[in-house]
């Protein structure tokens, strides 16, 4: 049995795993992208998809902007913070060219392009603080892709793929889990690709 995460120590996990992928050396940042990048390029769910949502890396978060290379023909887009009143990220074109503007937490974001509903991407790529092998996924706790993705809780079918991103040692005992919560359908990192149980 492995051992449950309590609810009090979300907090200082998130610190920890933070932590912890920060001190990542340049060197092994670039071997578990690549890594990572070569696990997703084998898998048929990348090669089936068209429209695939990625992120731009920041805190140590798994690069693996190399799939935009290597996958030409077909469509990236980055994350959008919403405006208020609406409380989901949208999802903008990226063609992989250098970004000027930051948002408010300093992530690069493109200000023109097409943008996508997150109901039409085929595939998402999820960055994370930690995660579990049943892909419950703990983020840096503003819970913008669960308000975006939370159309699929009825209908865990629909919509496109999630896929958590990180870097192995972001494997942690079962997280716990809350009614917002959108599971992963599966995890990349540099040591394989699993598909989860719950999605
Ligand atoms: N690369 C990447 N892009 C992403 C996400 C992510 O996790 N990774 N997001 C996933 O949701 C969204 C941004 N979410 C975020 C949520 C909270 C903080 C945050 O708390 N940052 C600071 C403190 C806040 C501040 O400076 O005002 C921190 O480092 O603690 C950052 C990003 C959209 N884009
Ligand atoms: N579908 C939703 N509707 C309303 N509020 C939500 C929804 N999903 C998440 N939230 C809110 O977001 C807050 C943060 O959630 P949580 O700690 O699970 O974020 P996270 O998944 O770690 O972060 P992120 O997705 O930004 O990386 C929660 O306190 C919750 O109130």
């Amino acid at each position: 049995m492995s051992k449950s995460i309590a609810r009090s120590e979300k907090a200082e996990l998130r610190r920890r795993m933070r932590t912890a992928r920060r001190q990542l050396t340049v060197y092994q940042q670039r071997r578990h992208g690549r890594a990572a990048t070569i696990q997703l390029s084998r898998s048929p769910l990348l090669q089936r998809a068209k429209h695939i949502g990625i992120y731009w890396p920041m805190d140590g978060e798994l690069d693996i902007r190399w799939l935009i290379e290597r996958f030409t023909d077909k469509h990236f887009y980055l994350p959008v913070l919403p405006h208020a009143p609406r409380p989901q990220l949208r999802f903008r074109r990226w063609h992989g060219s250098p970004l000027t503007y930051r948002n408010r937490y300093r992530i690069p974001e493109p200000v023109r392009g097409d943008s996508l509903s997150p109901r039409r991407l085929d595939l998402v790529l999820v960055p994370l603080v930690a995660f579990d092998r049943d892909g419950a996924r703990l983020g840096m706790g503003a819970g913008f892709y669960d308000r975006t993705f939370a159309f699929k809780r009825p209908l865990p079918g629909s919509g496109p793929t999630l896929i958590g991103a990180a870097h192995q040692l972001q494997c942690v005992a079962q997280l716990p889990t809350d009614s917002w919560d959108i599971p992963l359908g599966g995890v990349v990192t540099e040591a394989g690709f699993y598909r989860c149980r719950r999605a």
